[in-house]
């Protein structure tokens, strides 16, 4: 196309620092545009009965592209988010900006390939680098086709070849700056193609009177309508600047509303600015106070109970939007219409789950493990670096070893994997900021099993460029394995926490209301459902992936295959007996103790 301009399309790498994909497009690109899709299918509905992505991911999110944006800027660029399939909002964004470059990370698993196809088979040429390992693939002692079937063997293969990760790249200081935005007539078809991709949007966010998917052909009416939802819902998503390349042909320079149609803008702007935080305010502790403030003032009572309605709200409307039953989900198959049939009992605990998570707004003042809403443990490049920062200057990672099978609790574990997740943290600059803390403190059997634990997850990565789409069947790699059963009764009590079993339940339940689970409760909960209940280890992966924040595809996966016995492991599935693992590791009954007072409480 002879263009300089290059789109880079964030998509698990939300940073500036280290961020070899960015680095690619930069060095090619004249003008850089960089965006983020928010595809309306992380939310859609699983085979399951529940939405795919939950709230606590959602705000980490939002948080992170935020802080990314910020970063931008500070560089002299900006996030322009789209809303819509990225096989949608990409080529229409490409053709109004004239390009068909887009450069990206590389991710290995199914539907993000699919992605790149839909992409390259709508003319874009999609050029990808591969970021989000510790290790490079290309430098590991076999070919990633020969990669050992057995963890410990690759590990030690790893290391006996002294292998060590690159160092990270430093953040550029300057980025290129936006395209110029085209005008005429061309360019205008090309906006109202990517103006209607963010109409579709439209009805799954807050402003919903613009057009449906169903609708068909715009008229001029509902494109004016439309046009009227996108720019508040385009706002809503923090600002208005970044969606600048559909609006009209203006520049990002051109600021604020200016014509009356804008001022009109304005009010479905603030109502779904207001819709957003009132989601996000689902929060326990987004505003009554942090755990450390004790309890609240009559004030903070006063505006809990304000936001505890709106939360109700939010969670009340987001669940009426889900037809639950027949969206995608990351493994492949729909539902039977057995599945059909028992669908409303899962789709009932969901419900239920999500009126805990509203009901554990006023426990705000217990501890939780990843508080995601407090500042430091927000979303974001520069939280995760601020908590880097901070683990690595103590002595947490000494006793890394002897504490990482906590349960509860900021300290027990590095808490580095929701950053990790959504790429504001990239390995290299852990592993960099390790060897420094080994460097200045000395070595410790902790420092070197931080360094094991990120191998784990490389392992899993490298197993998805072995093994692909083979780890997305029902058996997995196991072709010796029996299909997994599904039973939603007894599925529904394991989501929500009403197995029976005290230690099953207490991490179900933390899980729904934080967002948040230990390893040791994650090891513990799989294996109940797949060794004691029978379920379909699917479910389960796809109940942590509407629940973690730090869900990553790859070792979300990988996790279940391997507790399932359906990975590459020869010695068969891992069951955790559940009462051997509450005595060694809840002797005192601490943990079971506070999830049941919240399950009480729930209740009421
Ligand atoms: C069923 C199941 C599902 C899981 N799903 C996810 C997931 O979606 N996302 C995710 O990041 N982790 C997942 N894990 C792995 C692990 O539980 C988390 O990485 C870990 O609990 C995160 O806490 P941390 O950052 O404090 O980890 P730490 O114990 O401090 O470990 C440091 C880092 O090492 C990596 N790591 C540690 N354990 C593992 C592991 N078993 N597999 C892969 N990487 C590991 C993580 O990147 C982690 O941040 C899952 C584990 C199980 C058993």
């Amino acid at each position: 196309m002879g263009s300089d301009v290059v789109i880079f399309w964030f998509r698990s790498d939300l940073r500036v620092g280290d961020n070899l994909a960015l680095a690619e497009a930069c060095a090619s690109a004249g003008r850089l545009l960089p965006v983020y899709c928010h595809d309306p299918a992380a939310d859609a509905p699983t085979r399951w009965g529940f939405a795919r992505r939950g709230p606590h991911r959602r705000a980490f999110l939002e948080a992170a592209l935020d802080d990314l944006d910020a970063a931008l800027r500070a560089r002299g660029s900006a996030l322009l988010e789209l809303h819509g399939a990225p096989c949608e909002v990409l080529p229409a964004l490409a053709r109004a900006v004239g390009t068909d470059v887009v450069v990206c990370e590389a991710i290995a698993a199914p539907e993000e390939e699919d992605e790149l196809a839909a992409l390259r088979a709508a003319g874009l040429r999609v050029r990808t680098v591969w970021q989000s390992s510790l290790l490079d693939p290309a430098a590991l002692p076999f070919a990633p086709a020969r990669l050992p079937k057995v963890f410990t063997a690759f590990r030690q293969a790893v290391e006996s070849a002294g292998l060590q990760p690159p160092a990270p790249l430093p953040a550029a200081q300057t980025l290129p700056p936006w395209p110029d935005l085209a005008t005429g007539a061309e360019a205008a078809h090309h906006l109202r193609a990517c103006r209607r991709s963010y109409k579709d949007e439209t009805p799954a966010l807050p402003c919903r009177s613009g057009g449906s998917r169903e609708s068909g052909g715009a008229t001029s009416d509902a494109d004016a309508e439309a046009e009227h939802c996108i720019r508040a819902c385009r706002r809503s998503y923090k600002d208005e600047t970044s969606a600048l390349p559909c609006r009209s042909g203006g520049s990002r320079e051109s600021g604020g509303a200016t014509s009356d149609a804008d001022a009109e803008a304005e009010r479905p702007i603030r109502a779904c600015r207001r819709s957003y935080k009132d989601e996000a305010s689902v929060l326990p502790c987004r505003s009554g106070g942090s755990r450390e403030s004790g309890g609240a003032t009559s004030d903070a009572d006063a505006e809990a109970e304000h936001h505890l309605r709106a939360c109700r709200r939010s969670c009340k409307d987001e669940m009426s939007a889900l037809p639950c039953r027949s969206g995608g989900s990351r493994e492949s198959g729909g539902a039977t219409s057995d599945a059909d049939a028992e669908a409303e009992r899962p789709i009932r605990a969901c419900r239920r789950s999500y009126k805990d998570e509203v009901s554990v707004f006023p426990y705000r003042a217990e501890p939780a493990s990843f508080p995601w809403w407090r500042p430091d443990f927000a979303g974001g490049e520069g939280a995760a670096l601020a908590h880097l920062a901070g683990y690595f200057a103590g002595e947490r990672p000494r006793h890394y070893k002897a504490t990482r099978n906590g349960l509860s609790g900021v300290d027990f574990s590095s808490k580095f994997s929701p950053w990790l997740a959504q790429g504001a943290l990239s390995p290299r600059r852990v592993f960099a900021a390790l060897r420094r803390h080994e460097a200045a403190q000395g070595a410790s059997e902790g420092s070197y099993w931080l360094w094991f634990e990120l191998l784990w997850r490389d392992y899993f990565r490298f197993l998805h460029l072995q093994h692909g789409r083979r780890l997305y069947r029902a058996r997995g790699l196991n072709a010796a394995a029996p299909p997994p059963a599904h039973d939603p009764a007894a599925f529904a009590a394991w989501c929500e926490g009403r197995t029976g079993h005290a230690f099953i339940d207490a991490g179900m339940r933390e899980l729904a209301a934080t967002g948040w689970l230990s390893n040791r409760m994650r090891q513990v909960v799989a294996s109940y459902l797949i060794h004691d209940l029978g379920g379909d280890w699917r479910a389960g992966a796809a109940w942590f992936e509407a629940q973690l924040v730090d869900y990553d595809v790859y070792s979300n996966q990988g996790n279940w295959l391997y507790i399932a016995g359906r990975g590459t492991d020869p010695r068969g599935g891992r069951r955790f007996d559940p009462d051997r693992q509450a005595a060694t590791h809840d002797a005192d009954g601490a943990y079971r103790t506070r999830w049941a007072e919240l399950d009480r409480r729930g209740a009421d």
